[in-house]
């Protein structure tokens, strides 16, 4: 996008995606959860929820009409036609938010967005992204975090982490990868080095756009 440099950042289930987000927040870097996005347009104003209800039943709902979030992954991991019903009527949305908020720090002056997006291909915001990082880990390790942090059901675990690619349709997609199969000091060190690379990567990019503009390159200027 003109602007800004907007950055995809994804992988599987609990590889650890929102760790390193957190540590590119830590390091001034702007992140878009797109896990919170697609909380926020089944609720508010613009809500797609009504359309979710309508074809999943109102089991979906909970007592005060917010998503019961448990149930409708209960019906869809595991079953592809519907995972794929739900992917078609979530996806414009989230889309659009994620453009309306990109949109917004490019107006602030914001040089760089993080796109902290699990379905980050399945919904097609890869076609915005210029660079795509991808977090991978050992699907047992997967597993295991998973279970612990979501509270989830080993069964429950393994339909979620079923619905999703493997690891070479990830590192294939991407410029990127960061492998997370040590302990959590490892992954900081290595997202820190990714960092680096990234801010080189996207001087480089800086620079060549401006040599193609005519304007003088900055090797120093800020991503
Ligand atoms: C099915 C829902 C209601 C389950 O909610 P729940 O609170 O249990 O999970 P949460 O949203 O926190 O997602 C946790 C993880 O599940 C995986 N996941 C979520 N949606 C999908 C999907 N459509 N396809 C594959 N994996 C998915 C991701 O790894 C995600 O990080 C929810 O995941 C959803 O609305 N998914 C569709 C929207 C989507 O793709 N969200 C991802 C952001 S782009
Ligand atoms: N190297 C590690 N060692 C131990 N625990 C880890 C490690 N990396 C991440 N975790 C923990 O594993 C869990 C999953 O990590 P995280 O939430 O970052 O994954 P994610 O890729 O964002 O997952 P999701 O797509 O499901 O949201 C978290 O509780 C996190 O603290």
């Amino acid at each position: 996008m003109k602007g800004i440099h907007v950055v995809g950042l994804t992988g599987q289930t609990g590889a650890g995606k929102s760790t390193v987000s957190s540590l590119f927040r830590a390091r001034g870097i702007k992140v878009i959860d797109c896990d919170q996005v697609s909380r926020d347009v089944v609720s508010g104003e613009k809500s797609c929820l009504a359309d979710l209800a309508l074809e999943f039943s109102i089991a979906i709902l909970n007592m005060d009409g917010t998503l019961n979030r448990k149930k409708l992954a209960s019906i869809v991991f595991g079953n592809p036609q519907k995972l794929s019903k739900l992917n078609e009527l979530i996806f414009p949305h989230i889309r659009a938010e994620i453009n309306r908020r990109v949109k917004e720090l490019a107006k602030q002056g914001v040089p760089l967005v993080v796109l902290d997006a699990p379905t980050l291909f399945e919904s097609g915001a890869d076609a915005d992204c210029e660079l795509i990082i991808s977090v991978l880990a050992p699907e047992a390790e997967r597993l295991n975090r998973i279970v612990v942090r979501d509270h989830l059901t080993d069964q429950e675990a393994r339909s979620r982490m079923a619905s999703q690619h493997d690891d070479a349709f990830y590192s294939s997609r991407s410029q990127l990868v960061i492998m997370n199969d040590g302990d959590p000091e490892l992954l900081h060190i290595k997202t820190l080095e990714t960092i680096d690379l990234l801010e080189r990567a996207l001087r480089e990019l800086n620079a060549s756009e401006q040599t193609q503009d005519g304007s003088a390159s900055d090797p120093e200027g800020a991503i």
